[in-house]
């Protein structure tokens, strides 16, 4: 077969760059076409692959899967390249990133990359998994989806509460590295938290002041196996939605650390709704909270609200 590999080497801070000669090396001896593709930011790696999975427009050497070795960041333009480009290409998973979550809710192995590539070796030989993907559109003054902006693609959670606020003050910090970023982010965040202005209409139905968790979950978590949506599942075409409504400092730094484990969602102030359709919007500001972080997913930012959030179902092969 023909295999694109893209490599990030920023992620798990550099295990993507030491882990890909040997990843590469086992794929050819298995006897596969190997191109690698490494690019220094996010906008070379997506011109790379883009070239490489439109190649066969031009007459080239079609593109039998793209293996993303990296986090869930890398993924990330792995699958906005295909659904652009190539949709109905497979894409493999070579976790070399810090969370990895979406590694961890297809149960692939994260550790060892002999294991890791003997597992992705193994899945070539079987049908792909279609899973769903989470689409974000912003909205326009009107309600409506701003037809003008490209929609944006999510395969794990999309998020506008205190985790995208934690992420996204984990995304700024240079150090340390890993997952106790995630820690460090959200104690920061707890320390001045007063809630966030944000409202949630979830298949038409709205859930009032969300403005403490606002989990939008294709999958089941976030941060390297937070469990924010436990009971999502990524082929059912439902979106799991979590919310929690604002709450003091003190409950909160109570009830978010059941995250961990999930059992947040028993939890008196929260409550979880399966949609096919979620609106996050910006609310007035009655309560004196913050103004809502930015739409996360997936690590990474997405877009300011008002968005909305839906599925197509089944509509990524990957190889797991
Ligand atoms: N192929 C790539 N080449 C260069 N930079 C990339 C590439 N893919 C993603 N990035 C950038 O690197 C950052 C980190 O990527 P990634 O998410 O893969 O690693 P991580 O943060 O260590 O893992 P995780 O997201 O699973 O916690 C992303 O936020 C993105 O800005």
């Amino acid at each position: 077969m023909r295999l694109a590999v893209l490599v990030n080497p920023r992620s798990g801070g550099g295990r993507g760059a030491r882990v890909a000669p040997g990843v590469v090396g086992m794929l050819r001896e298995a006897g596969h076409d190997v191109v690698e593709l490494r690019g220094s930011s996010v906008a070379e790696a997506a011109a790379l692959l883009t070239r490489e999975v439109t190649r066969p427009a031009a007459g080239g050497v079609p593109v039998d899967a793209v293996v993303s070795v990296g986090g869930d960041g890398g993924i990330h333009v792995a699958l906005g390249v295909l659904r652009e480009h190539a949709p109905g290409v497979p894409l493999g998973i070579l976790a070399a990133g810090s969370g990895n979550d979406l590694a961890r809710s297809l149960d692939l192995p994260l550790r060892d990359p002999v294991t890791q590539t003997a597992h992705l070796l193994a899945s070539l030989s079987r049908p792909a998994r279609m899973l769903d993907l989470g689409r974000v559109r912003p909205l326009g003054p009107d309600g409506a989806v701003d037809e003008t902006r490209e929609p944006l693609w999510f395969l794990n959670v999309a998020s506008a509460g205190v985790d995208a606020a934690v992420n996204a003050r984990a995304n700024a910090m240079r150090r340390p590295r890993g997952k106790s970023r995630y820690l460090l982010g959200l104690a920061a965040e707890l320390v001045r938290f007063r809630g966030y202005a944000v409202r949630v209409v979830a298949d038409g139905a709205d859930l009032g002041d969300c403005g403490t968790i606002v989990a939008v979950g294709n999958s089941r978590s976030i941060g390297g196996g937070m469990l924010i949506a436990p009971a999502a599942n990524l082929s059912d075409g439902l979106l799991d939605v979590v919310v929690a409504r604002t709450v003091g400092r003190a409950l909160l730094a109570s009830v978010f650390p059941r995250v961990y484990s999930g059992s947040h969602v028993t939890h008196p102030i929260v409550r979880v709704v399966r949609a096919r359709t979620v609106d996050v919007l910006p609310d007035p500001d009655v309560l004196g909270r913050a103004p809502a972080p930015r739409l996360h997913a997936d690590g990474e930012e997405l877009c300011e609200l008002p968005a909305r959030v839906d599925l197509l179902p089944r509509a990524i092969p990957v190889l797991a």
